[in-house]
């Protein structure tokens, strides 16, 4: 048990790492907050919540993930290396794949709402 809450520590650490030297975390978190009050505000029926909570830590795993390989490269490779070159690339792909399904996600589940508040039907 005590493992467990060891490696709960440790997993809590490296998000605390994430959110401090990635930019772009902080804008997916500051997004999640986003859709999570509209969700809140729109009401969302349960699978709508499920999809919901399903993307958002699609995309910040994404970017955890990310966050991993640019280190290991980093530590591995400090010179320019084109395998270097392409595992970051690939990394950042990974993240920018989820990030388009997550505004696709939000605009199916949020858009129709959205346009009946601002007077399209
Ligand atoms: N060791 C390397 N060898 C070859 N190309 C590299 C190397 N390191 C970085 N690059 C290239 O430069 C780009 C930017 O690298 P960088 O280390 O700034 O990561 P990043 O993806 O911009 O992350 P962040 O913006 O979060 O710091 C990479 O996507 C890659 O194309």
């Amino acid at each position: 048990m005590q493992r467990f809450f060891h490696n709960v520590g440790y997993a809590v650490t490296g998000i605390i790492h994430a959110v401090k030297t990635q930019r772009h975390m902080k804008f997916h978190l500051v997004a999640a907050a986003v859709a999570l009050t509209t969700g809140a505000a729109c009401q969302l029926s349960r699978v709508e919540w499920i999809i919901l909570i399903l993307v958002i830590a699609m995309v910040i795993a994404a970017e955890l993930l990310n966050t991993a390989v640019e280190a290991v490269v980093d530590l591995a490779s400090p010179d320019r290396h084109p395998l270097a070159k392409a595992a970051k690339d690939t990394a950042a792909a990974a993240v920018l794949v989820t990030a388009v399904a997550a505004v696709v996600a939000g605009l199916l589940l949020f858009g129709p709402r959205i346009w009946e508040v601002v007077g399209g039907g």
